[in-house]
Parts: C-alpha cells; structure tokens; sequence
C-alpha cells in the first residue's frame, strides 16, 4: 500500500518540486510521510515545508530506517557521492529511484551493495500538475511487488510508460527535456502576437490554448497528428502557407535535431560519469 511508504527526495529543486507537488494533490501518500533534503540551501527546504507540509531534514539528519524509497533527484554529477554516502546505511529491499538524466541502474547497482533494488525513472516538469510523461525501467533486482509500487506512485505524477532501458535516451530527448520545446515554441508565439500589436499576456494565452487542444485532440480523438494536420489544411489556404515556410525553414528537422541532441546528451552524460570511475 502506498499510503503506508515513506519516500525520502534526496535533492529539493525544479524536479523534485514538482513530483512532490503531483503527489500531494493525491492524497496518496500522507505529506508527513515525504522526507526531503538537498546539500546546503536552508531556505529551500523551508520554504517546501511549509508549501507542502512535507518533512525536511539535513543530509547528515535523514532517518534511513524509516524510508522505503529513495528518490534521488540532484545533478547526474552529484550521484557517486551520494551513492555512497547511502550504500551502506540502507537495506537492499528499500528501493533506490533515480530520476537523473543519464544514470543508468548498472551505474546504480555497481555503486551499491549487491541485490539492491533501483529503479531508473525520467520524468518531466508537469509532474507539478500531474501530466508528465514519465518513464521507468526497473533495474535487475527489483521485486515485482516494489515495481508495481513505484509505478503507482509515478502514477501520481502523470503517465506512465514501462520502458526497455535501452529507449531511455531517446524518451528524455521527446519527452524529459520535451516540455522545453513547447515552451520555446509558445515564446516565439507570444512574440509575434505581441510584435504584432496584440497584448502579450493574449498572445501568451492563445498559444497555450492552441497548443492543449491540439495536444488533447491526439489524446482523446486517438488520430494521428497527420490526419488532424491534413483537416486544418485548406487547399491554397492559411495553414499550407504556414506549412510551407515550416518546410522551407527547415522546421522539420530543427524538431528531429533537438530530440537527437537531447538523447545523444543523456548518452554522453552516462560516458562521462563512467569516465570519472575509471579513473579515479
Ligand atoms: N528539471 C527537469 O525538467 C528534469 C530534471 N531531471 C533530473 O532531475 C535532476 C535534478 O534536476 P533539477 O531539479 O532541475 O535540478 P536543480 O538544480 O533545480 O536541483 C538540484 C537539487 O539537488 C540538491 N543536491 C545537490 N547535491 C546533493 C546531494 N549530494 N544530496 C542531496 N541533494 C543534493 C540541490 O541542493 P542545494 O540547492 O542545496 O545545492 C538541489 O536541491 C537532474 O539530475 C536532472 O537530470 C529529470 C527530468 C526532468
Ligand atoms: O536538462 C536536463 O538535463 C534535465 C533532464 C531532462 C530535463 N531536464
């Protein structure tokens, strides 16, 4: 049962924010029963005690016994250390959660002692409102039962989609670091709305609406984004003016480019932490 975990979040910043923010909205997990910490900064803590009730404590403070997973949620550079600053305070059934863009659960499991249970997860920021799209493979000495567990409480945060590790790369390229295209995308709106005369907080509103009913009409009318782009495409009209200028601007492969530079940044991040391993 959920509701009787106790989950530690080792890093307090935009990640951890809003994961802990989707999971109180449920009610599933009592907020006295979430722990957070992070490395020094005192007033971040307080400030997510009193916004959300949770518990926060110092590093050197947390009470391992208590907790049943661990999510760490700092830089990918800050996870050797913490890996073993916790490898011998914690048990190998209290599950080990990573949301760290490039840390793979063989970089885990090499870290800990044997038979400890980790679990490599990607989310992104919607978690905050509980619409992420979040992925999560399981790494090799995982019980089912705290499998399904974790699944139930990333349920919390938004979707869920159970993934071949191998994929990992490619899903935070789409999906960990997709919100920021979006926004990016909704930024440049906003800024030809307002250069053309239209007030900007309008403009910034049109184009997030434009963008949810698209998104949701993929969602909920289960069509292929090319179909409903074909329905808005008048011969001769509007929208195929603007499609040609997509095209001719390269718009297309500017969206592939920054998938595949995301992806193939998540791979070099894992080459690089191994590197340090190696030689140190
Ligand atoms: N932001 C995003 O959209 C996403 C981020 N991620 C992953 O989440 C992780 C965190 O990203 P983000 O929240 O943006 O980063 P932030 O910089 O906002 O937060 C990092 C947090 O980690 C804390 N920290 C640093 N070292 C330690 C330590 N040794 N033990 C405990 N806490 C520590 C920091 O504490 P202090 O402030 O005291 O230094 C801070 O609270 C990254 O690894 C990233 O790959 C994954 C998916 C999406
Ligand atoms: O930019 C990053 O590295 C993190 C991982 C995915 C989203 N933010």
């Amino acid at each position: 049962m959920l509701k009787q975990k106790t989950i530690a979040f080792l890093g307090a910043g935009s990640m951890a924010e809003a994961m802990i923010s989707g999971l109180i909205q449920t009610e599933k997990v009592p907020a006295d029963q979430i722990i957070v910490t992070n490395k020094c900064n005192q007033d971040r803590l307080n400030r997510m005690k009193y916004k959300y009730g949770v518990r926060t404590v110092s590093l050197s403070d947390m009470p391992y016994d208590e907790v049943d997973f661990f999510i760490l949620a700092m830089k990918p550079k800050g996870a050797e250390e913490t890996l073993a600053a916790i490898k011998d305070v914690i048990r190998a059934n209290q599950v080990v959660i990573s949301v760290l863009a490039g840390i793979s659960t063989s970089y885990m499991e090499e870290r800990l002692n044997q038979g400890q249970e980790v679990i490599r997860v990607m989310p992104n920021t919607s978690s905050m409102i509980q619409e992420s799209a979040t992925a999560m493979s399981a790494g090799a000495h995982c019980d089912n039962n705290n499998t399904l567990l974790v699944q139930e409480l990333l349920e919390c945060m938004g979707k869920v989609y159970v993934i071949d590790e191998a994929q990992m790369d490619i899903f935070t390229g789409l999906a960990g670091s997709g919100p920021a295209y979006f926004y990016y995308l909704m930024e440049q709106m906003e800024n030809i709305g307002k250069g053309s005369g239209m007030d900007g907080e309008t403009a910034r509103k049109i184009a997030a609406q434009t963008l949810y009913g698209a998104a949701k009409m993929i969602i909920e009318k289960e069509e292929s984004p090319a179909n409903l782009r074909e329905k808005v495409t008048s011969p001769n009209g509007t929208t195929a003016a603007g499609l040609d200028a997509l095209k001719k601007y390269n718009g297309g492969e500017a969206i592939s480019q920054a998938v595949n530079h995301a992806a193939r940044r998540s791979k070099e991040i894992s080459k690089e932490l191994d590197r340090v391993l190696v030689t140190s």
